[in-house]
């Protein structure tokens, strides 16, 4: 049986990479709607549901398998894409997958200031499509960030949401097989969250280096924070757990129709009563309507939610005005982008190789559950630190241990990077032995924005991140500060001992600085910086609208009737930790709601 796998797994896996190679990813939805029917008329048949979801990532998988549990109920799920396979199941194929058909692509207008090294000047913007969403092509680590966020959450005036709130629901939904600190860990719920078998040198050289500095290693879903560690990982015996294999294969769907390829262009609003009724979707070509006659639940994402809202007229209305669309209700849906900027641009070598194997070799040891195709993108181990001019008290910087090898034939591709970029990223990396550190600004003032391209429901939205345009520098800041720590740890004896030296990146527009300057650094970072794909923010949490809010602290959409968002986009602000499992406690907490106000028991 386990050679008929490693064939099977091992032509699979050549096979979806040269395709994931050659795939051009789409620049729009267009393809939904392949006879361009007019999006604003409406069909005459129509089904009815007590509750009709949108979109399965994160968010949405939560919501769908635990309504489903409720006695009696009918519910819809609509999602635009479909199942998974063996491939994007593969935590070691992540980037690859981000080739693939589960990516939507969307991107960004060109940057000023970060992504220069990116073709078009345009950070990307990956998001997962299918049940599973973002869980799909994602790096899998699971981070809640840090108690702190939390406590902001709730004393920006959001009750319920205190760590001391939230705790018992992120252990409700985790099956943890990490042995980490007692009391903050749940073993009986639906995602797995386990260590690598595979130990990495590198890995190994990072924490120690780290402990020789007087850091700790730590549960960082624990007491602290601050600390480095393995990383924590959504596998089940080395594969990629998405919520789509975690939450909706568990859907009890005598409750809940679950219906993929089926692609949202607006939620129905009763102008005068301002309640939601129902849900417009294209799916085989078709425009069909479904009624809820409960509520609609948006969690199609930090991209996709604000852009269905706007297209339903809630948002901005000077912008719905400019795009032909009448405001239902105005709110600054699709302000307070936040996201995780992210630098890109180190090389470090080391004289520790980790030995090149035929692809049946890695497949062999994949399916024991162990080897590097368990790492996701690489990705061995996090560490979470503070600059010494952060006023907050929590991590502001995370920076990931990417073990060897890192340039392998989707690099360039996958991170978008010019000719020009890769070749000085590329230029003098031996594969089996250069690893690297991605820096990520925890807490970045640039906040960006999206909006309308038009009102056509199939073109994608407009994203400006702004990354490291924040007035007084502090991202670009953060970012060097990370980058001497990171050199701080080189020196040290555990770096050392696998001869561990930092290579030359030389890129052609930041050759006239002196090498490993200030100049240099920020030169470089500017070009080599793009997101960590933590996008959040979009459909903000909080009492007032006039503040920004969007939704309140139950997640209803203000002013609206019916109308709740669960998914990345609610969050207030980033996390210090990473978002896919924090949405996933969001989702849960909904449900929740949903349960009160059916006096049911929670
Ligand atoms: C490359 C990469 C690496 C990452 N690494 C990590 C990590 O290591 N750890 C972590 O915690 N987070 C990580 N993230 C981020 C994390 O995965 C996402 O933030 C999270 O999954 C988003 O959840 P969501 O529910 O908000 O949206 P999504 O998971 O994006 O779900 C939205 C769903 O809605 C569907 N949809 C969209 N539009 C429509 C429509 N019009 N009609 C119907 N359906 C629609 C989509 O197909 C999708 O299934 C990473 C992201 C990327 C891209």
């Amino acid at each position: 049986k386990l050679n008929v796998d490693v064939d099977y797994f091992t032509k699979m896996l050549i096979q979806e990479q040269e395709e994931a190679l050659k795939y051009n990813l789409p620049i729009n939805a267009h393809s939904y709607n392949g006879y361009n029917l007019d999006p604003y008329s409406l069909p005459n048949g129509t089904e009815t549901y007590d509750y009709i979801i949108i979109g399965s990532g994160s968010g949405g998988s939560v919501v769908t398998q635990q309504l489903s549990e409720i006695d009696g109920i009918k519910g819809l799920l609509l999602e635009a894409g479909s199942h998974e396979d063996d491939f994007v199941d593969v935590p070691g194929m992540a980037f690859f997958a981000q080739g693939t058909k589960y990516n939507w692509n969307y991107g960004t207008v060109p940057q000023k200031k970060s992504c220069l090294g990116l073709k078009g000047k345009k950070c990307m913007l990956q998001r997962g499509k299918g049940f599973g969403g973002t869980t799909l092509i994602n790096g899998l680590v699971y981070s809640r960030g840090s108690p702190v966020d939390y406590d902001n959450w709730a004393a920006g005036g959001n009750p319920g949401w205190s760590y001391k709130d939230v705790l018992p629901v992120f252990k409700e939904l985790e099956n943890s097989h990490i042995n980490g600190d007692p009391g903050y860990h749940g073993t009986k719920g639906l995602m797995n969250v386990e260590y690598s078998k595979f130990d990495s040198p590198h890995l190994n050289a990072f924490l120690a280096s780290n402990v020789e500095l007087g850091r700790k290693e730590i549960d960082y879903n624990g007491r602290e924070q601050l600390g480095v560690s393995k990383a924590q990982l959504n596998t089940l015996n080395g594969r990629r757990l998405t919520t789509g294999k975690a939450f909706i294969s568990k859907v009890n769907c005598k409750n809940m129709k679950l219906s993929d390829n089926s692609y949202v262009t607006r939620i129905l609003i009763n102008p005068k009563t301002k309640t939601a009724f129902g849900v417009q979707y294209i799916k085989d070509n078709k425009f069909h309507v479904a009624l809820a006659k409960r509520e609609v639940i948006l969690s199609a994402g930090t991209v996709a939610s604000p852009q269905i809202l706007m297209l339903s007229g809630i948002g901005p209305q000077k912008h719905l005005k400019e795009m032909g669309i009448e405001t239902i209700n105005d709110l600054q849906v699709g302000d307070n982008y936040k996201d995780h900027p992210c630098f890109y641009g180190l090389n470090i070598l080391s004289n520790v190789s980790i030995p090149l194997k035929p692809m049946h070799g890695y497949v062999e040891d994949y399916l024991k559950g162990d080897g590097v195709l368990t790492l996701p993108g690489n990705n061995a181990g996090v560490g979470f630190f503070k600059t010494n001019f952060s006023k907050i008290p929590q991590a502001d910087i995370e920076i990931m241990l990417i073990s060897p090898n890192r340039s392998d034939a989707f690099f360039q591709k996958g991170f978008g990077f010019t000719d020009s970029s890769n070749k000085a990223l590329i230029e003098g990396v031996d594969p089996t032995k250069t690893f690297t550190m991605y820096i990520d600004v925890l807490k970045a003032k640039s906040t960006g924005y999206l909006r309308l391209k038009s009102k056509n429901p199939f073109d994608y939205p407009t994203v400006n991140t702004k990354f490291l345009e924040d007035d007084d520098d502090h991202d670009i800041k953060t970012i060097y500060y990370a980058i001497n720590l990171i050199l701080e740890m080189l020196e040290t004896k555990a770096m050392k001992a696998i001869d561990a030296k930092l290579g030359k990146v030389v890129l052609p527009e930041c050759k006239d600085f002196e090498y490993l300057s200030k100049d240099y650094w920020y030169c470089t970072i500017r070009y080599l910086s793009d997101s960590l794909y933590h996008p959040v923010g979009t459909c903000k949490m909080g009492p007032d609208p006039k503040k920004g809010a969007v939704v309140d602290n139950k997640l209803r959409v203000h002013g609206i009737k019916n109308l709740r968002v669960a998914d990345g986009s609610v969050f207030p602000d980033s996390l210090a930790g990473h978002p896919s499992n924090p949405i996933m406690m969001v989702a849960a907490k909904l449900v929740k709601f949903l349960k009160e106000d059916l006096k049911l028991k929670n």
